[in-house]
């Protein structure tokens, strides 16, 4: 599919003027179509991921309301009834009710499709359960690394074979009845084992607690605290899990702080059947795309209802409200252990550009091609870095975002960790490409609302990955987007 967008008609954004600025927003000298109006964003699909997985093994009966329905969490339902769960949806598709719980071996090859969370989370459960399963993926989760849990994973005692050294897909979980004494998986000991992660990753974390719910529980170290969404699923079905935050022994003198994670053994067996009720927010990284589009397109005003406000994922809203983007937030409450609100975006001329470190990267990793299209269209000069992850996501984000904007006229430069964007420039249309990544494609098409002249999106069915109802949401909005 190929989305185009056609801003023939529009002016420059940035006006040149002999004022001191020298290049000023003329705001209403534009015809960019404003976007105005209030929506509800797709559920959360880290939530939705997790919800499956653990509606699949808690007993009694687990409601799900407000599910994501794109491709990554439906690969995940797929693989867990090819395991035995069993549910049914309402007429709208966006309730689900699982009811059956105990999984068995599957009899046929799990395939993760595109995404990431379903194959690592999936490697951590089923381990944990001491199933035989092999999980593939399609050509794009075949490139990107499982040595990143498969190795922590071994050191529990759990025996992964995979691809090239163990590290790529297709990946076969042997259960310790087949294991040959001879391989290196350890043995460990009956004491609560504890893991510090290598990569900073909430799949890796969530696939060790998985891997630990029916056996001797965990503590896992992370040197920066990523998305809780695992933790939080789990308090609120009634597991302990504790948090600690803790001083890293091996920097004394570093003000960052480890974060530990407790997930004492032999819990999963005690649970009494229950009824639970998971009503999952709007997720915030798609939020992200309709929220970047209001603040760049003039006169834009938009409302986006019950969106998740985990504060392990809000940091993209705090940076931009820190650079004096108009987002506010209302309605604020908490409901099956995720905080919510409505966010209330507005048009925001004279962003300034900005330094984006490491230490905020686990907060925005899936909103940095989106701050990049926000940093071409703002003032000065913007610098992420400590970013490398981006290089192993669906596609070489760094990399894809900054070949694509270039395309677009955007002064961007790739670097090995992130990139650095000197702005603002009006960009102008072009033919780009998504590079078969959902948030590429999304990127591009909010950045192409900017842009004065002609667009087009190749490549962008993939946008169903995550937000199957993109292009609908924006066009309720208010844009004018065809798709061919
Ligand atoms: O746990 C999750 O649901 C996710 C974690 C992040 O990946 P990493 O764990 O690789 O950082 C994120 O990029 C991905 O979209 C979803
Ligand atoms: C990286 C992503 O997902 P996953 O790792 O699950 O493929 C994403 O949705 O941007």
């Amino acid at each position: 599919m190929e989305i185009l967008i056609n801003n023939s008609n529009a002016k420059n954004h940035f006006q040149d003027t002999k004022s001191s600025e020298s290049k000023v927003m003329q705001d209403n000298e534009q015809k960019f179509r404003s976007l105005k109006g209030s929506l509800h964003v797709p559920g959360d699909k880290s939530i939705t991921h997790r919800s499956y997985i653990l509606g699949s093994v808690v007993p009694g009966v687990v409601k799900i309301k407000g599910r994501a329905l794109g491709e990554d969490c439906e690969a995940t339902l797929e693989c867990l009834k090819a395991m035995g769960a069993e549910g049914s949806s309402n007429s709208e598709d966006e309730d689900y009710e699982i009811t059956s719980h105990s999984l068995y071996e599957p009899s046929e090859v799990l395939d993760a499709g595109n995404s990431g969370t379903t194959a690592r989370l999936l490697l951590g459960l089923i381990s944990g359960l001491n199933l035989f399963a092999c999980i593939t993926g399609d050509d794009s989760l075949k490139k990107r690394p499982m040595d990143r849990v498969i190795s922590p994973l071994a050191k529990l005692g759990k025996d992964i074979r995979a691809r090239q050294n163990n590290s790529k897909l297709p990946a076969a979980i042997i259960p310790v009845e087949m294991q040959n004494q001879s391989t290196t998986v350890k043995s460990i000991s009956k004491s609560t084992p504890t893991i510090k992660t290598q990569v900073s990753s909430a799949q890796v974390k969530s696939a060790l607690l998985l891997a630990s719910l029916k056996t001797d529980g965990i503590n896992v170290i992370e040197s920066q605290q990523t998305r809780d969404h695992t933790e939080r699923m789990l308090s609120f079905m009634g597991f302990s899990v504790l948090e600690n935050v803790m001083q890293n022994e091996h920097e004394p003198e570093s003000d960052q702080n480890v974060h530990q994670i407790t997930l004492p053994g032999g819990q999963l067996s005690k649970l009494k059947p229950r009824d639970y009720v998971l009503d999952i927010p709007g997720d915030l990284s798609s939020a992200a795309f309709l929220i970047t589009a209001a603040l760049l397109v003039p006169g834009s005003q938009v409302k986006l209802l019950n969106c998740g406000l985990n504060p392990t994922r809000t940091g993209f809203v705090k940076i931009l409200q820190q650079l004096g983007a108009r987002i506010t937030i209302t309605n604020n409450t908490t409901l099956a252990a995720e905080p919510r609100g409505d966010i209330n975006v507005e048009y925001s001329p004279c962003l300034q550009g900005f330094q984006l470190g490491k230490n905020l990267v686990p907060d925005t990793i899936d909103e940095l091609p989106l701050l990049a299209v926000i940093a071409v269209l703002s003032h000065g000069t913007t610098k992420v870095s400590g970013a490398e992850e981006l290089r192993y996501k669906e596609s070489d984000r760094i990399s894809a975002i900054t070949q694509e904007l270039t395309k677009l006229g955007a002064d961007i430069t790739e670097t090995q960790d992130g990139f650095i964007v000197n702005g603002p420039t009006q960009l102008t249309g072009n033919v780009v490409d998504s590079h078969g990544d959902h948030r590429i494609a999304m990127a591009l098409t909010v950045a192409a609302l900017t842009a004065q002249g002609k667009t087009i999106i190749k490549n962008s069915d993939c946008i169903n990955i995550s937000y199957p109802g993109f292009i609908q949401d924006l066009t309720k909005l208010g844009a004018i987007i065809e798709q061919h």
